[in-house]
């Protein structure tokens, strides 16, 4: 539904994206990842025809976003929860947009409702915590009852309810057969949220790939063992084909045999093992991994800038 091709935006000393090609389908929450600065929200600008690409295109159902001619019910948006008249109540944001667009006020109740902001719809935005603004613009994004939506860092200042709740909402919308793009940098509930993952860095295309399968590539499992006597334990493990580190409280990283093959080990051994645990892969490492080469703004460039200082 949403297609982006070849697309580059170059300002006057930096180059935002470069020749970025990806689709988002519907029926899936595809997440869209990347360090600060990557290209993100540039990229999502461009979707929505907010400022004019150096080249390539951007389409949402075969058109131009300016082009559509009901956006709202197309694709709905999201990307500065912050962009409210602080004046103004929830309701009458909504109203207001939703009577641009020819949409009744009881659509806006729905959305109202939909969100959880019933009880503060009649306070002045400004007194919203971003958390609140940004269910309120979630709200706006749904106002068309719309075939996608597309969320820039949605996650944002959600509490952990409000992240739940987002989740539920996004897995409904997609399992509607839906269009969700979300961007986001929290990359434990992107694991959680997304089926698919678009990961950019320095403007560039990473990844456009399944979670799981991008787990399982560059985050393998492994498994924590404590045991007596854990150093000699460590040899045998080696011995066995699997790579071992020792943590500093002395527990053993272990990758390359899983918990029957260790257990079996021990046992041959004669090992008295206290602990097994698997950890499950994370999406922080398998995104460190991937984007080590893309980022803009490293720890390693703030300690070069220290040592230049001293
Ligand atoms: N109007 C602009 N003029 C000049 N440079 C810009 C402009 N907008 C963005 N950039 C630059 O383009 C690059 C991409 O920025 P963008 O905001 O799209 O990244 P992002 O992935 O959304 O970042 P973040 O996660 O930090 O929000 C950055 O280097 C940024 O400084």
């Amino acid at each position: 539904m949403i297609e982006v091709r070849q697309l580059t935006k170059r300002y006057r000393h930096t180059t935002a994206i470069a020749d970025l090609t990806f689709r988002v389908g519907p029926g899936l929450v595809t997440g869209f990842l990347g360090p600060n600065g990557a290209g993100k929200t540039t990229t999502m600008r461009l979707i929505l025809g907010l400022g004019r690409p150096t080249s390539g295109t951007a389409t949402v159902g075969g058109h131009a976003y300016a082009d559509l001619p009901h956006p709202l019910t197309t694709l709905g948006t999201l990307l500065d929860a912050q962009a409210v008249n602080p004046r103004r109540d929830g309701f009458h944001h909504l109203l207001a947009l939703a009577q641009s667009n020819g949409i009744g006020a009881r659509r806006v109740r729905e959305v109202v409702d939909l969100v959880g902001l019933s009880d503060v719809a009649h306070r002045p935005a400004g007194v919203y915590s971003l958390g609140m603004k940004q269910r309120l613009g979630i709200a706006g994004a749904l106002l068309g009852d719309p075939a996608g939506v597309m969320l820039d860092e949605p996650l944002n200042g959600l509490d952990p309810e409000g992240i739940v709740w987002l989740r539920g909402l996004l897995r409904r919308l997609a399992g509607e057969g839906r269009t969700v793009l979300l961007s986001s940098h929290l990359m434990s509930e992107m694991a959680l949220i997304a089926d698919h993952l678009v990961v950019i860095g320095r403007g560039r295309l990473i990844a456009d790939t399944p979670t799981a399968a991008l787990l399982r590539e560059h985050a393998p499992g492994s498994m924590l063992v404590r045991a007596e006597d854990a150093g000699a334990f460590a040899g045998l493990l080696r011995g066995a084909g699997a790579s071992v580190r020792v943590e500093e409280d002395g527990a053993l990283r272990v990758r390359g045999l899983d918990g029957l093959g260790i257990g079996r080990l021990a046992a041959q051994h004669h090992v008295v093992v206290t602990e097994l645990t698997p950890i499950q892969p994370s999406l922080e490492t398998a995104f460190i991994d991937l984007t080590q080469d893309s980022v803009e703004y490293a720890a390693a460039a703030t300690a070069t800038i220290k040592d230049a200082a001293s």
